[in-house]
Order: structure tokens, then C-alpha cells, then sequence
């Protein structure tokens, strides 16, 4: 391979020799001794890996570059099998016991998955099977890879007797007094009627996305640190000392295996008891668990594995939880002895992870952006590098605090992270990448925009400019008043509102219903049509219902829920001037600092000003007859939306419906009642058909829905 990995020092700086080694592939290698040298480098660089990762949970690279560096291990020891050792990391499971909680031996080894970024590595996975058993076909179940931390379940004669983390996978740590406080685990299940005394019970612990969020948004609000991630928030809280802690923390477990089974004369059953895997899970989920139970299909065809591998990564975000990848198993019980172990991973399953949402970049500066309540966000500029397949430029910080706690510097290289609908985020800084050339970030005291004193109110995260007239903050309002889930006048992008500002034509919020469309029409790329088409849309936003225009207004700590729970409290959205603080603390998860928010936002005269400003515009300022009238209209109606609509994303159109007493789910089943054709048919679209589902398009939607 004509490079020496001798010249780095890998005790040293195993970052640098991770660096190299992440550059090398196994067919540059010419010689026996140099793939020696290889391997032994890769089990350093991985054990040291492994250590931050499961030991000081913190991570110094990301979980596809770990995987790269795993996989080429791998490969070198397939070439030279006389150089795997009994302790190479792919013999065996890389976490350990912390020592902080008794040891417990599993009654069945708990190990990892093989997996691959590769769907071709599917079909050499299928043909690996077949030959292996000797079988033209094999039938394979398709479950979600869901992303928390494993655990292990026994119970006795019905009881939950013991809960254990996957440890080193014979031995795991007893955390059964943690896991007793989470509702999704029974403590008692009625396996006796199967003829079954002892059962061991595999699944993963998990916080599910709408929780984490919550969870953080209590925590910010508590002025508590943030959580990174669900999955090392799930992990970090199964191994809290106080189980009242742990049941606070919104965790719910998700079953997947029963992985030994025997009856009262201690006999093994599992195989006698249970065909398959589809078996096995409906199974559980009679019991009584949340298991993936909804999203669990089966097929023979590699082919079709492919197909739903792809479809689910596409649609990754439907899923309640975060998942990172499809899990494939044998679905044939009796399969599995055949099929066998390694010291690492079972032969009758693979992972197919899903395309990396992490990467590491160069943090290259910071600015400073103000919002439309006055909050100051650090926001980072980056060297621009493709995560999930989009390229990422910036990102940002949060707050002051963000950057301190985690001690985030100018230069600094920096682990990214982009979920989903969430802003990509820095998640923290690599030090070990540090060589003397880092700045502190600097905080500024002032407003980047009106140059005012910035203050930082007391048990607050972040700095605010609090000047009422402050440039920056009015165009933001503005901008989040147009926008969709608020007022939802199209047409009126970002930079045209900069432009209008600018210009003089759009200062406040009141002026959109009094622009000068002559002056409008003279300006550049405007014509007579998109003219009419603004003051169409401007004319519509006239009639919105008022928990829009609430949440249009800017208020601080109002979001789009909270304004619903504020509309549904009142008739005209002047009735909030004198509601009182008990009042609005009586309502749902309304606490004391949001119902402060929204008094202080009501007594200051230059605001009720302008609702009494919008009211004269024609601006619908107090409930419609239909407004009042509509509530549950979706009650008992479950919906599938293939795809974001015109007006909504998915998440948001999964919300309205069941604010208004419906379900959403993410695959076709036959408790499905619709399916809400959006932007992306798919092949849902003829699934929905086959089974005599009925297909509507977004103006039907929103018609059932009454808006
Ligand atoms: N960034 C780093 O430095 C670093 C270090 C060590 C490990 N890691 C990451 O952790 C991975 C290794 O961890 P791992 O051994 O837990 O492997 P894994 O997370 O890739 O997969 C195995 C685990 O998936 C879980 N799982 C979820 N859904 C499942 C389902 N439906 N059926 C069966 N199992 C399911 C089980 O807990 C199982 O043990 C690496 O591939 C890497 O991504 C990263
Ligand atoms: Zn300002």
C-alpha cells in the first residue's frame, strides 16, 4: 500500500491514525505483513473507538466512519484468516460493563447485527443464506432498526423478574429497577397459557421523537442542558441512579425477539412454540408490548427487499421513533441453528443502515442572527460537507450557554448532525483534533441589527434585543406572519419581504393589507399576474382562523400548539387582554413562564394597536360560525399520506389530524380509512388500491378536516 502506518503514533493521537486509516480500502494492500500491521492498527483505533463511544459515551467520530474502519477490518481478516485473534473487535460485542451496576449473565448471548450502507450487500446476503441451508427461497421479515439502547427481558412464572443492558453480551448490567418505571414494560404477561415458564425478551429502549422534543423543550425551559440526541439521551437514562429520574424521562421499550423460551420442566421451547419471526412478534404484541408490529413485512423476493429498504429510507421520518436502518431476518424459526452465530452477530439477520446523518466538518466562523421575538441565535458557518445527501454550510449553536458548556471554538473541528426536519446542529467539538489554532467564539453584548444593548433575562438561555423597533425583529415578524402554518400568504418569500422593507413599502405587520401595488408592479420581476396573485393571497390570509393568526403575531413562547390551546379558550383574540394568568395556567401544558409571555405581550398598548390595526384591514380577529362549531371531525378515522401536501409537510398534517380526534400511521393496513394522496404517490398509491382503500387528494382532505 507504499504508506507506513508506523510513522503515526497511535497511543498518542489515535485521532490522526483514524484519519489515515479511514483513507486506506483492503485491496491496497500487497503483502501479508503489511495486512498484519493493518489489523493490529485497526483493533487499536476501534478499541479506542468503542471505549469513548460506549464507555464515556462521546463519541470522536461518526457512526459511518466507525462502520468503515469496522468493515475494513473486517475484509483484511476475510483475505488472512490466520490474522484474526480472539479478541480483534470483530469477535466480539465492543461494549462493556461500566461496573457501576451488578453484573447479570444473559441466558443466550446478546450480540450486534452485521450490517451495510450497501443495498447490493442484501443480495450476497440472501444467496449466503440459501446456500447455506441448501434452499432455493427463503422467507425474510422486514422490521425497523430502531435506534436506542438494547435490553434484555426475563420473566418468571408470568412476572417480570430481571431487566439487563446488552453489555458485553453474555454479560449485561442489571438495571431491572430502572426498566420496572416504564410503562411500555409490563411486569406482568400471561406466558404460562403458551406453556412457557421462563422467557428471555429482546428490544431496544427508546424516547420517541414528539417526546424528545417535549422533553427538551421542558428542559430548556428548566434552563437545563440539552439533550443531544434520543438515542444517547435513551442510553445515557437507562444507567441513572434514580429510577424516579428515569421515569421522567419519557422512555418507552420496543420488543422484537423472544430469544429463549422454556416450560416448568425447564425444557427449551422456543423452536416448538413459535414458527416464525411474524409469529413471535404478533406474539408480543398480544402480550402486551410495543413492538414494530405495524411496520413488519415479509417477503422472498431480494428484489422486493431492496424495494422496501429504499421506500423506508424515503420515509424514515414517518416513523415515531428514529430509526437508522432496516433490520433483515430469516423469518423461518427452525432456520436459525442452522444458520448459527458468529462471536459477533447472528447468520440469519443484517442491518441495512440508512445513508450517515452525521458528519465531522471545519467550523470556519459564527454569526449572529436575531429573531422575531428579539432572541439572539449563534448560528456556524462551516466547510461545506454533504450529510444525507444535501450539502451543509451552516448550522446552528442555540444559544451562549450551547457554546460554553461544550466549549465550541472558532476553527475547531466539529461533529454535525442533521435529523430530519430538525436544523442541522453542531453536536459538539472534537478537541482531540485541536493543534493550537482555535478561537474563542465571542458573544456580542449588542444587537448585530439596531445596535441596542442586548439583555439576558433572568433563568433565560438565550440574549434578546428588546428594542420594539429593532429592523431586524420586524422583518422577521413579518416573514413568520406570511408564512405557511401561519397566515400562509404565498408569494411573499423571504427575500421579497426583505426587498418590500427595504424599500419602504412593509415596515410592519398592518401594511401587508395596505401595499402599494402600483409602486409594486414597476418594481423588478414583478408582472401584472404575480400582482394579482399577492393580492389574492393577502386577500385569503383575511379569513384564517384565529389560532393562526395567534400564533401569526410573534408572541414569545407561543408556538403553533400553544396557540391552538389559546384559541380554543377564547371567541376574539382580544378576549387574551383580559384573560388572566390563572386563567391561562388553567389551560393545557400552558405553564407559568408562557402564561407571563403572553400577558406581557398583551399589555403593551402598541400591539393590541396593531390586532386592532389587522381587525380594520378585515383581518378575521374573533371566531367564524364554522370555527366555533368544528371539533372532533376526524374521530375514529385513520389516514396514510403518501408524501408532504401543497399546504402542509407530513408532520404537520399527521398533527391536524389528530388534534381533531384522528390517527396517522405510516403503512397501509386494513384499519387504514384514507389515503391522502400528497406530493410523492409512490407505489403506496396502488397498495391502497389493491386493498380497496380509499384514495383522496388534498382539497378532500381538508375538506373532511373543515378547515
Ligand atoms: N461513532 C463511534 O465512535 C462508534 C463506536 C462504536 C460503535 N458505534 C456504532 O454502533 C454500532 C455498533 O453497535 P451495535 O453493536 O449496537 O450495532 P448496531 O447498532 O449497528 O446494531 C445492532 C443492534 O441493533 C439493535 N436493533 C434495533 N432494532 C432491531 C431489530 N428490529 N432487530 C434486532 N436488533 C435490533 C439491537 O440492539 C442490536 O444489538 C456501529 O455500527 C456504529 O454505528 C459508533
Ligand atoms: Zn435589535
Amino acid at each position: 500500500m507504499g504508506r507506513s502506518l508506523n510513522v503515526v503514533n497511535l497511543e498518542k493521537s489515535p485521532e490522526k491514525a483514524t484519519e489515515k486509516l479511514l483513507g486506506i480500502t483492503a485491496d491496497e494492500i500487497e503483502s501479508r505483513e503489511e495486512a498484519a500491521d493493518l489489523a493490529a492498527s485497526l483493533r487499536k483505533v476501534i478499541s479506542y473507538h468503542d471505549h469513548r463511544y460506549y464507555v464515556m459515551n462521546d463519541p470522536v467520530i461518526s457512526d459511518s466512519e466507525y462502520d468503515r474502519l469496522f468493515h475494513l477490518l473486517e475484509d483484511v481478516e476475510d483475505r488472512w484468516p490466520d490474522l484474526v485473534t480472539s479478541t480483534s473487535p470483530t469477535q466480539r460485542i465492543g461494549e462493556k460493563v461500566s461496573g457501576e451496576f451488578p453484573e447479570v449473565d444473559h441466558l443466550t448471548p446478546m450480540l450486534s447485527l452485521d450490517n451495510s450502507y450497501d443495498l447490493e450487500d442484501l443480495e450476497d446476503f440472501d444467496k449466503r443464506v440459501r446456500k447455506l441451508i441448501g434452499k432455493k427461497k427463503v422467507n425474510y421479515t422486514v422490521e425497523p432498526k430502531l435506534d436506542g439502547a438494547g435490553i434484555s427481558l426475563v420473566y418468571e412464572d408470568d412476572k417480570f423478574v430481571r431487566g439487563a443492558t446488552r453489555g458485553d453480551g453474555r454479560k449485561g448490567e442489571d438495571i431491572t429497577h430502572n426498566l420496572r418505571v416504564l410503562r411500555s414494560i409490563p411486569l406482568k404477561i400471561n406466558i404460562s397459557e403458551l406453556g412457557i415458564s421462563r422467557v428471555e425478551i429482546r428490544g431496544e429502549v427508546l424516547i420517541e421523537k414528539q417526546e424528545f422534543k417535549q422533553l427538551n423543550k421542558q428542559r430548556e425551559g428548566r434552563g437545563e442542558s440539552l439533550l443531544a440526541n434520543p438515542r444517547n439521551a435513551a442510553a445515557g437514562s437507562l444507567r441513572l441512579q434514580d429510577p424516579e429520574e428515569v421515569a421522567r424521562r419519557k422512555l418507552s421499550a420496543w420488543i422484537y425477539q423472544i430469544s429463549y423460551a422454556e416450560d416448568a420442566g425447564g425444557r427449551e421451547v422456543l423452536a416448538s412454540q413459535f414458527e416464525t419471526q411474524e409469529q413471535v412478534i404478533a406474539t408480543l404484541h398480544k402480550l402486551g408490548f410495543k413492538t414494530p408490529s405495524e411496520h413488519l413485512e415479509s417477503t422472498e423476493s431480494a428484489e422486493q427487499l431492496l424495494d422496501i429498504c429504499k421506500d423506508w429510507e424515503e420515509r424514515r421520518e414517518e416513523f415515531p421513533y428514529e430509526i437508522d436502518g432496516v433490520v433483515i431476518k430469516v423469518n423461518d424459526l427452525k432456520l436459525y441453528d442452522e444458520l448459527g452465530l458468529t462471536s459477533h452477530h447472528p447468520r440469519w439477520a443484517i442491518a441495512y443502515k440508512f445513508r450517515a446523518r452525521q458528519a465531522t466538518t471545519k467550523l470556519m466562523g459564527v454569526h449572529f442572527q436575531v429573531g422575531r421575538t428579539g432572541t439572539i441565535t449563534p448560528v456556524a458557518e462551516l466547510d461545506p460537507v454533504e450529510v444525507g445527501g444535501v450539502s451543509i454550510s451552516s448550522a446552528t449553536l442555540h444559544n451562549e450557554d450551547y457554546i460554553n458548556n461544550r466549549d465550541i471554538q472558532l476553527n475547531d473541528t466539529v461533529l454535525l448532525e442533521r435529523a430530519g426536519d430538525v436544523i442541522p446542529y453542531i453536536v459538539k467539538p472534537i478537541k482531540e483534533h485541536r493543534h493550537g489554532n482555535t478561537q474563542k467564539i465571542r458573544f456580542p453584548r449588542e444587537c448585530p441589527s439596531c445596535g441596542s444593548a442586548l439583555v439576558r433575562p433572568e433563568g433565560e438561555a438565550s440574549w434578546r434585543c428588546v428594542n420594539a423597533s429593532c429592523p431586524a425583529q420586524a422583518k422577521q415578524r413579518i416573514k413568520h406572519y406570511v408564512s405557511k402554518q401561519a397566515m400562509d400568504i404565498d408569494g411573499l418569500g423571504a427575500k421579497i419581504v426583505e426587498q418590500f422593507y427595504e424599500k419602504g413599502l412593509l415596515q410592519t405587520i398592518p401594511d401587508l393589507y395596505d401595499l402599494d401595488y402600483d409602486k409594486i408592479r414597476q418594481m423588478e420581476g414583478f408582472g401584472e399576474k404575480s400582482v394579482s396573485n399577492l393580492k389574492k393571497a393577502v386577500d385569503a390570509s383575511r379569513g384564517r382562523p384565529i389560532r393562526r393568526l395567534i400564533y401569526a403575531l410573534s408572541i414569545p413562547m407561543v408556538g403553533a400548539d400553544t396557540a391552538r390551546t389559546l384559541a380554543e379558550s377564547i371567541e376574539c383574540v382580544t378576549d387574551l387582554e383580559s384573560s388572566s394568568r390563572e386563567d391561562l395556567m388553567k389551560l393545557n401544558d400552558i405553564g407559568s413562564a408562557v402564561a407571563e409571555s403572553v400577558q406581557h405581550f398583551f399589555d403593551r398598548k402598541e400591539n393590541i394597536g396593531m390586532i386592532k390595526n389587522l381587525e380594520a384591514a378585515g383581518v378575521q380577529v374573533c371566531k367564524s360560525k364554522e370555527e366555533r362549531e368544528k371539533k372532533d371531525t376526524l374521530a375514529g378515522l385513520t389516514f396514510v399520506f403518501t408524501g408532504a401536501l401543497e399546504s402542509y409537510t407530513r408532520e404537520e398534517a399527521k398533527e391536524l389530524v389528530e388534534r381533531r380526534g384522528g390517527r396517522a400511521v405510516g403503512s397501509i393496513s386494513s384499519k387504514v380509512d384514507y389515503l391522502v394522496q400528497g406530493t410523492e404517490p409512490g407505489s403506496k398509491l396502488d397498495e391502497a388500491r389493491d386493498k380497496g382503500i380509499p384514495v383522496i387528494d388534498e382539497e378532500k382532505f381538508l375538506e373532511l378536516l373543515n378547515e
